[in-house]
């Protein structure tokens, strides 16, 4: 790909050739993964969340002494300070950070699917960096969050790239499999509906062709996936989907252990 988006709820990094952009890191998903961690687990340094360095959650011999840090807000503050934003992305980041349901904000790529687009900062993302020949299918149930999506992208100048889908994501993937669209795609972005994971990468697997990359976000639900005491139907339907994926010989897989855990999938 001669451009990429990679984006997920609360990290985002855009690989544009050789250019490296990350725009968002959230500063408790990791730390909130390792809140329960088990004694063994040695603790070096501080364990609070306003500590002005980022500290040690683990550094276990189980894991060949590699060290696991926590994102402080310090470190996430000079994260932000050190990455490549493009200004319409500062100003819509900053303009959700004040709405319902902004810790939602994700992901990216070519021609392009995205799943969840809320008020489309990672459609946005995607938008910016695709050629002009490109397209981002964008597929979202709710109106008002697209209201937003779509004042961005007009500012942008990238409305023409984007084609709203507004309704039921599994329908409009639906649609466009039986608008003849199989193997077309290059990339897909899952973030919508959790329980709906395995259908979403079923129909995706169907749109995206042959080396093309799906990327489901959430994948680590907040670290309750690997928590046997949380069986919740989100928990469940995601730790189902990971069991389902690790095991689907259709695609290769990476779990990149990011923001809130993200599988890249990429189809054989
Ligand atoms: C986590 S947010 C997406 C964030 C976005 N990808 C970003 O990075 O800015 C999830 C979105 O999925 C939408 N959604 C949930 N279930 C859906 C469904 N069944 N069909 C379409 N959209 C859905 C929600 O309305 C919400 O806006």
């Amino acid at each position: 790909m001669a451009s990429s988006l990679v984006v997920n709820r609360f990290a985002f990094f855009v690989f544009r050739e050789t250019k490296k952009t990350v725009s968002k890191l959230h500063s408790s998903s990791l730390s909130a993964s390792f809140r329960g961690c088990k004694s063994n687990y040695r603790f070096a340094r501080n364990c609070s969340v306003s500590s002005a360095d980022a500290f040690i959650v683990a550094d276990d011999d189980k894991y060949g002494n590699k060290q696991i840090i926590s994102v402080t807000p310090r470190l996430y503050d000079y994260m932000l300070r050190n990455v490549r934003e493009p200004e319409i992305l500062r100003q819509l980041r900053e303009e959700t950070a004040g709405m319902r349901g902004c810790q939602m904000q994700i992901l990216g790529a070519k021609r392009c699917i995205e799943v969840g687009v809320y008020t489309g900062y990672s459609s946005l993302a995607i938008a910016l960096v695709l050629p002009e020949s490109g397209c981002l299918v964008a597929c979202e149930r709710d109106g008002r969050s697209l209201e937003v999506a779509k004042k961005y992208h007009n500012k942008a100048g990238v409305s023409h790239k984007v084609n709203i889908k507004h309704g039921l994501a599994a329908d409009s993937l639906k649609s466009l499999i039986l608008n003849g669209e199989s193997s077309s795609y290059d990339f897909a972005f899952v973030d919508a509906e959790k329980k709906m994971y395995q259908e979403y990468f079923e129909l995706l697997l169907q749109l995206v062709r042959v080396g093309g990359v799906i990327v489901i976000d959430n994948v680590l639900w907040h670290g309750k996936v690997a928590d046997p005491m949380v069986n919740d139907a989100k928990t469940v339907s995601i730790r189902n989907f990971n069991k389902n994926l690790m095991e689907d010989e259709r695609v290769n897989i990476s779990m990149v252990p990011i923001g809130d855990g993200m599988t890249i999938c990429r189809k054989l």
